[in-house]
């Protein structure tokens, strides 16, 4: 373990970093940061995802109001309460591949140069991708490894307008660092109303009756339906849809169950419904509604198996997707009679072939994927989506995100000083780590006041690895794809909470990084345990160091860093003070812990501007100056 008491030649990081930092000495709000995350003008601070726009790398904590002010240079203003580009900077171009609301459009607008393309072939989507910040999708786009390979790293983030992100390769997306955000809410309803309008149709032989109709016929009696009063509904999966569907069907005198493996079912009693086990719902149920995400778990999980235990005579409504069904085994158990009838909005392949013999099939009704298309749904989704990819070409943290941890507002709102200081902790740590030592394991430890359940620490622990992560990688790191670089590097990060007497009111009293089986450059970071430990805690707002190994410093986390170990005596700020002043660099803040009087002394400064190599020299000369190291933040 290193521990080297002689002074070390100082050596610069060897990667530059990119600075996230501001200057603000006021710290973020609760409210403030809401409001901004809500696009609203004039709210002093936002959580960026500040990838310097469009460059997308670091997450920080930006003084708005300096950028309202700095508008010329920065290419991000707010104009009549829009968000809008300068004129001079390169404006994000963002392709939307499929139709959207104009709503959406009209949104995207304001920010972007929006490029609709509909119906790209794969090729002509990966050869126009290159040059894309932003893609916009519905279900009919296919998001392959391929395009996000074309796109080179200049995609940042891909918009799905709807809920199912079946069609894009989120692993993919993940490891080329891509944001995926989806408007979860906008279209529930819409498919709610279509799984209620199938299932009505198809038990009153509707569209059977509607083409027998128009062919000429007058069958009055081959078009007897079923009643839905007093029969059992199983909805599977009791998400946003299933359970309005749930409800409606409630209100059709409909006896509901549904099986969810992760709803919670005071949920569903709350609205009558009871939760039973797969089996229980399909074996006796006389319409299966089916509303469970495509997942590699639900991938064809009506098959042979399943409809040989289904009620015979069962009706069954598909609105979720065509995959979750074993088309042919339908085709089998609606020939046997197994199955009396299929209503299906979704299919397997998307359109289906011209020969399909389910969708030629006499008892089932068809639709072409119109669950969401209503023309309120539509509107609806097109502004979510807008605003989330615009929010994540800005670098806001999407409450939508599916690949990177989604915190909802108030959370994020606490947690803000706290995602900053995770960040800068994990940045300061590895640049302790002296070079070729490889790092693979990081701990963090967290004391709070709180119950361990009551924090959720994913977003810090995303911050700290890409803290982390980023200086020792060659590659572009950010929020969605640092933990798949640790793990990539044989980094593990493992976390433990410590509850401590301190204020609930705060989400976490101190967080420490702890690094694993390396030498340090800086001796003194090693703590008792032979680990490179540092802590810190947030202060009125900002972010401080307050540990470093064995001894307790205060020293703000802004700028850059200087951590000397010394003899403790008189005249030592002055000293080094005087070597930074001649350079002209700012001393921000100087701190001092000490073992014992006139013992070891840790002297942790902050610097403004990145000293020069002479000044830096110059400290190590100090005769009382033991070790020292120069961190940029
Ligand atoms: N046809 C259309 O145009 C539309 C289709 N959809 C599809 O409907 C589905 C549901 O959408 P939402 O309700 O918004 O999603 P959601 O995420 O709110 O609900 C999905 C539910 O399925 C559950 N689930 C997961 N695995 C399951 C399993 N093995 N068995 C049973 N339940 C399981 C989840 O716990 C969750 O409660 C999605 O596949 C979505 O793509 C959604 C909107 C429109
Ligand atoms: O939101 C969903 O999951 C849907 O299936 C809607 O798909 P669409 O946007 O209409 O292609």
């Amino acid at each position: 373990m290193a521990s080297s008491t002689t002074k070390p030649i100082f050596t610069p990081p060897s990667t530059t970093l990119t600075s996230s930092s501001s200057s603000s000495s006021q710290p973020p709000t609760r409210s403030s940061l809401l409001s901004f995350l809500r696009n609203t003008a004039s709210t002093p601070i936002s959580l960026k995802l500040s990838h310097s726009h469009p460059s997308f790398r670091s997450l920080s904590i930006r003084n708005a109001t300096k950028t309202i002010e700095s508008a010329e240079t920065s290419p991000v203003s707010k104009v009549g309460g829009k968000d809008t580009i300068n004129s001079q900077e390169t404006k994000p171009t963002i392709l939307v591949s499929e139709k959207l609301g104009e709503a959406g459009l009209e949104l995207l607008r304001n920010f972007g140069d929006v490029d609709c393309s509909y119906d790209l072939s794969q090729e002509d989507l990966c050869k126009k991708i290159a040059s894309c910040d932003a893609l916009i999708v519905r279900s009919g786009t296919k998001v392959t490894r391929q395009v996000f390979e074309a796109a080179k790293g200049k995609l940042k983030v891909v918009g799905r307008a709807g809920v199912g992100i079946d069609n894009v390769d989120l692993q993919a997306a993940t490891e080329f660092g891509c944001l995926v955000v989806n408007a979860p809410t906008a279209n529930t309803v819409a498919a709610a109303e279509h799984g209620i309008a199938l299932l009505a149709s198809m038990a009153r032989n509707v569209a059977q009756a509607d083409a027998s109709m128009k062919a000429g016929q007058w069958q009055r009696n081959k078009y007897v339906g079923v009643s839905l009063v007093g029969k059992t509904l199983a909805v599977m999966g009791f998400g946003k849809v299933g359970s309005e569907v749930a409800r409606r069907a409630k209100g059709l005198g409909m006896e509901v169950v549904t099986h969810d493996p992760y709803a919670p079912a005071d949920r569903a009693r709350a609205i009558g419904v009871e939760v039973v086990s797969f089996d229980q719902a399909i074996s006796t149920a006389d319409f299966i509604s089916l509303h469970m995400p495509l997942t590699p778990a639900t991938k064809k999980v009506f098959n042979d198996d399943s409809f040989a235990k289904v009620k015979k005579g069962v009706r069954i409504i598909n609105v979720a997707r065509g995959g979750v069904i074993d088309e042919e085994a339908l085709v089998r158990a609606l020939d046997s009679g197994k199955v009396a009838q299929a209503a299906l909005d979704v299919f397997t392949e998307e359109p289906p072939p011209k020969d399909s013999k389910l969708v030629q099939h006499e008892r089932v009704t068809v639709t072409p994927h119109l669950g969401a298309s209503t023309k309120e749904a539509q509107e609806g989704v097109a502004i979510e989506i807008a605003e989330a990819v615009v929010g994540a070409l800005k670098g806001e943290l999407a409450a939508t995100a599916v690949n990177a941890p989604m915190v909802p507002a108030e959370v994020l709102s606490e947690l803000a000083p706290y995602v900053v200081l995770a960040e800068r902790l994990g940045r300061l740590a590895v640049q302790l780590v002296a070079g070729g030592s490889g790092m693979k394991s990081a701990k963090v430890v967290y004391k709070s006041a709180r119950d361990p359940d009551d924090l959720d620490t994913r977003l810090l622990r995303a911050m700290i690895t890409k803290g982390i992560i980023e200086p020792i990688s060659d590659s572009f790191i950010n929020l969605v794809n640092a933990d798949f670089t640790a793990k990539k590097k044989g980094l593990r990060i493992s976390e433990e909470r410590v509850v401590v007497d301190a204020s609930p009111e705060l989400p976490v009293f101190s967080i420490q990084v702890q690094l694993s089986n390396v030498d340090s450059k800086f001796g003194s970071a090693v703590s008792g345990g032979g680990d490179i430990s540092i802590e810190g805690k947030v202060k009125n707002g900002i972010p401080h160091l307050t540990q470093v190994g064995s001894f307790s410093v205060d020293v703000s986390l802004e700028g850059n860093l200087i951590l000397c170990r010394q003899v403790d005596q008189p005249g030592m700020i002055g000293q080094v003070g005087n070597i930074l002043g001649e350079q002209n660099v700012n001393v921000s803040f100087m701190s001092v812990g000490r073992t014992a009087r006139r013992r070891n002394a840790i002297m942790a400064i902050g610097v403004d501007e990145e000293p020069n190599l002479e000044s830096l020299k110059k400290i190590g000369e100090v005769p009382a100056i033991e070790e020292f190291v120069f961190l940029k933040l």
